[in-house]
């Protein structure tokens, strides 16, 4: 019987044949902590005796969710964060470098192969770089921040194999959209995804960040994509890294396989509240929106807001939708800026914020009051995700947000 990723990744950590279901002690080989956990991780760090932590040069401090610090408590919990870093001598990209999960991959701080854990649900991002990656609370952070290891319960994988050409208008963030409605918001509990076929092959590496970082949705432990030449290229400059090869063999042993036709996916829409709860934009076509957010992790790229510039076209946006796009990266805000996108969405209307997780979880600004809708192109429309508990959060693709902002309701983006 032959191994999946997943199974690989911690054979090589445990230097023994692993399978799943086992519970295995594995070292990791990177730590990623923000503004929010961070603290938390931190304090128990201390609870625990930590005197120094495992590796600095392992450990990716960042704060992307309150910054620039949107109320004292936010300043004070950086300031905290920022002591730790000097005391330990760990790298702090601070408020400077954008949101987590775009900043880990662009530093070259993860690479296939790797085990990586942050204390934020979305680090299943890396996926996309055939990493295992995955989110951890912070008691665990706080342990393998002194230890470098962790105990985990090696998952056994679901198999999605997509193939075939996106329509026009239509591509990986409806494909993952898709997969939660048709998988469930735990139906893959504890499970690693593999995104394998033509469809991943031929697709970008920002499109397979956007369904890597969506796995946990589904309530992946990960969701991994098998590195190729995409995936090295990506790299190359970033990190040191000799490219190998790192899929499942033929023989391996998959909890379930699923096949997709991606040409029969047509532009997806989350409706509230929740992520599974999907269905085609025709479907709630001509709903009233007052907030459009293109960024976030999920749709943060220079990519998706070319898309969404492609929609919008020469025109502008509604009069009564206020458009907020918030890049979700220094790099990524400047490749936007140099494209002259900026101005394109600034004198359509548009708000534009500097990196940062922006409204995605009613953090910062951009908040929802009472019976406001927002639509955005992030990964989570639970109850009051963006705001008031009492508003609506539809989840979409960045040309769905773009076509929908120049309509002032939801649209289809290929009627625009
Ligand atoms: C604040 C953080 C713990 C949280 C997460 O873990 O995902 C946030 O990033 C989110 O998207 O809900
Ligand atoms: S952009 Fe949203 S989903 Fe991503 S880390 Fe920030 S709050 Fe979480």
């Amino acid at each position: 019987m032959g191994f999946t990723i997943t199974e690989k990744i911690f054979s090589k950590h445990c230097k023994r044949d692993c399978s799943a279901g086992e519970v295995v002690m594995a070292p990791v080989d990177g730590c990623m902590i923000h503004d929010i956990t961070g603290p938390l991780a931190i304090n128990v760090f201390h609870e625990m005796e930590g005197e120094k932590v495992f590796d600095p040069d392992k450990v990716i401090m960042l704060f992307d969710h309150q910054i620039p610090a949107d109320s004292i408590s936010a300043a004070e919990n950086h300031v905290m964060m920022r002591k730790f870093a000097k005391e330990q001598g760990i790298h702090n990209y601070d408020i400077k470098e954008g949101v987590c999960h775009q900043v880990v991959p662009e530093k070259g701080r993860v690479k296939p192969g790797d085990i990586v854990v942050g204390s934020d649900s979305h680090t299943c991002a890396y996926g996309a770089l055939g990493a295992f990656s995955t989110g951890i609370g912070s008691t665990d952070m706080a342990y393998a921040l002194k230890f470098g290891e962790l105990y985990f319960r090696i998952p056994d994988t679901i198999k999605i194999e997509a193939f075939g050409k996106f329509q026009s208008r239509v591509g990986p963030k409806d494909l993952i959209l898709n997969l939660a409605g048709d998988i469930g918001a735990d139906g893959a509990t504890y499970r690693a995804l593999e995104f394998t076929g033509s469809a991943f092959s031929d697709m970008d590496i920002p499109g397979r960040m956007t369904c890597s970082n969506m796995a946990i949705e589904m309530g992946a432990k990960a969701g991994i994509v098998p590195p190729d030449k995409k995936t090295w290229d990506y790299l190359k400059g970033r990190c040191e890294c000799t490219p190998f090869s790192l899929s499942s063999d033929s023989d391996a042993e998959f909890f379930e396989v699923k096949s997709y036709d991606i040409g029969e996916i047509n532009p997806k829409v989350a409706v509230p509240h929740n992520v599974d709860n999907v269905v085609d934009v025709s479907e709630v076509a001509g709903r009233h929106i007052d907030q459009v957010f293109i960024g976030s992790c999920t749709n943060g790229r220079y990519e998706d807001f070319l898309e969404a510039a492609e929609v919008l076209g020469d025109d502008k946006f509604a009069d009564d939708v206020r458009v907020i796009i918030v890049p979700a990266s220094k790099d990524e805000y400047l490749k936007v800026l140099k494209a002259g996108l900026i101005e394109k969405f600034v004198d359509a209307g548009a708000l534009v914020e500097a990196p940062c997780c922006g409204p995605c979880m009613g953090g910062a600004f951009g908040l929802l009051a009472p019976g406001e809708v927002s639509l955005s192109t992030s990964n989570r429309n639970f109850r009051g995700r963006q705001g008031s508990t009492e508003s609506f959060v539809y989840l979409s693709s960045p040309a769905t947000a773009a076509a929908s902002a120049v309509k002032g309701k939801i649209t289809d983006p290929r009627e625009v």
